[in-house]
């Protein structure tokens, strides 16, 4: 298991509200808790963002974090996030914060120490550009948006 240094931000993670935590065995992803001293009402359209009250620091640029949405909040209320990808860059180590968006047609309520969102770490590739005037051939080429049809 890759060790990622993470600072406590608010004092009631590891006190009120755990560290995130892989679910199960299986997990790939770890739920961010919204960090909020009062209930936050969300309007259907509106977009707020929100404290998870910790802060990581990866450091290894091999590898990233993104914060993606919780399936069951996304599927069933329309909570996603106001950028669909949170993407965590491995030299950031400010706040980590969830940009919450009520995609949806009712109003939703977020209460102090609600799982949100969750994070995954994923492997990086840092490219270098290697400037051509034509590539080589390919089976595809240049055939692509849906030019393979849907059966
Ligand atoms: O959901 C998110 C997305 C980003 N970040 C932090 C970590 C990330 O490393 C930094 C910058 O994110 P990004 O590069 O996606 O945003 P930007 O709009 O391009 O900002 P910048 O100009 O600071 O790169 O903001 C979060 O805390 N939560
Ligand atoms: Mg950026």
């Amino acid at each position: 298991m890759k060790k990622i240094d993470i600072k406590i931000l608010d004092c009631r993670i590891g006190d009120h509200f755990p560290l995130p935590t892989y679910a199960t065995i299986g997990s790939a992803g770890l739920d961010l808790r919204a960090c909020i001293n009062d209930t936050v009402v969300l309007a259907p359209g509106k977009t707020t963002l929100i404290p998870t009250g910790l802060a990581i620091h990866i450091k290894d640029a091999t590898l990233a974090a993104v914060i993606l949405p919780r399936s069951g909040l996304g599927h069933k209320y329309g909570i996603v996030l106001g950028n669909l990808v949170g993407l965590i860059d491995s030299d950031y180590h400010g706040p980590l914060m969830v940009s919450v968006w009520n995609r949806g047609h009712d109003f939703v309520t977020l209460k102090p120490g609600d799982r949100i969102a969750q994070i995954v770490f994923l492997p990086v590739i840092q490219a270098e550009f290697n400037l051509v005037v034509s590539f080589d051939t390919s089976e595809r080429g240049e055939r692509g948006f849906g030019h393979s049809g849907l059966q």
